[in-house]
């Protein structure tokens, strides 16, 4: 179980807005995260990957804890073991595709497993200039799952990717977060639920 219980200070167009999120995910299955327009969740998938520092908060992740602010616990990104999908993607303009991920794993089996996953075989040799926005954002999600993250924190993943590609993509991801017992958090508004995709789902109110 992941325990979450934080508040963030959050800048707003007219000043300073509370965010407080107290709540708990199941681990080892898929939620996806609902809310409107900045309300806050990208804000809080980088508080849970240590990128966003909130003023007070307490994050335990089954019996570890990572953030406790009034003890001073701040595990850093690195040793929270967390996959992160940028919705902007944020890849490395020098690396080749398999270089990306390779940057995350030594194993070329598992790096060409990810690489039919995400129908990138192709273009293993490309940097991101030479590939489409869909590609740049399927590469956005193998580099994630490179690590074998106990966590995947995916922001808006499907959002430039056609409808075939999308459910081709959502077809072949699940069995293997089932194999790595990665617990993911989606933010989407594509119907993840209703695909049969995301078990659970949290509303950001
Ligand atoms: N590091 C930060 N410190 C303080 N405020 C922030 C920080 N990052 C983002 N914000 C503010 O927090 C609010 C929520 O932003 P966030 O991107 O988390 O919303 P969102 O729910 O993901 O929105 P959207 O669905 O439009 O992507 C915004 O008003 C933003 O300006």
């Amino acid at each position: 179980m992941i325990e979450v219980d934080i508040l963030k200070n959050i800048k707003t167009y007219n000043g300073h807005h509370p965010l407080r999120i107290k709540t708990t995910f199941a681990t080892n299955k898929i939620t996806q995260i609902f809310g409107p327009s900045g309300i806050g969740k990208t804000t809080l998938l980088k508080i849970l990957a240590g990128l966003v520092q909130p003023e007070q908060g307490f994050i335990r992740v089954n019996n570890e804890v990572w953030l406790h602010t009034q003890k001073q616990i701040n595990w850093l990104p690195q040793q929270r073991k967390v996959g992160f999908v940028f919705q902007d993607y944020a890849l490395f303009p020098h690396l080749t595709v398999e270089q990306h991920l390779l940057y995350g794993t030594p194993d070329k089996e598992y790096v060409a497993r990810l690489l039919a996953i995400g129908q990138m075989q192709a273009f293993h040799q490309h940097k991101p200039k030479q590939l489409s926005g869909g590609q740049q954002q399927r590469l956005a999600i193998l580099r994630a799952l490179a690590i074998k993250p106990q966590i995947l924190l995916m922001d808006e993943p499907f959002s430039a990717l056609d409808y075939t590609l999308k459910k081709s993509l959502l077809t072949d991801l699940k069995p293997l977060l089932i194999e790595l017992q990665t617990t993911c958090l989606v933010v989407t508004h594509y119907p993840l639920e209703t695909e049969g995709w995301a078990e659970l789902s949290f509303t950001l109110e």
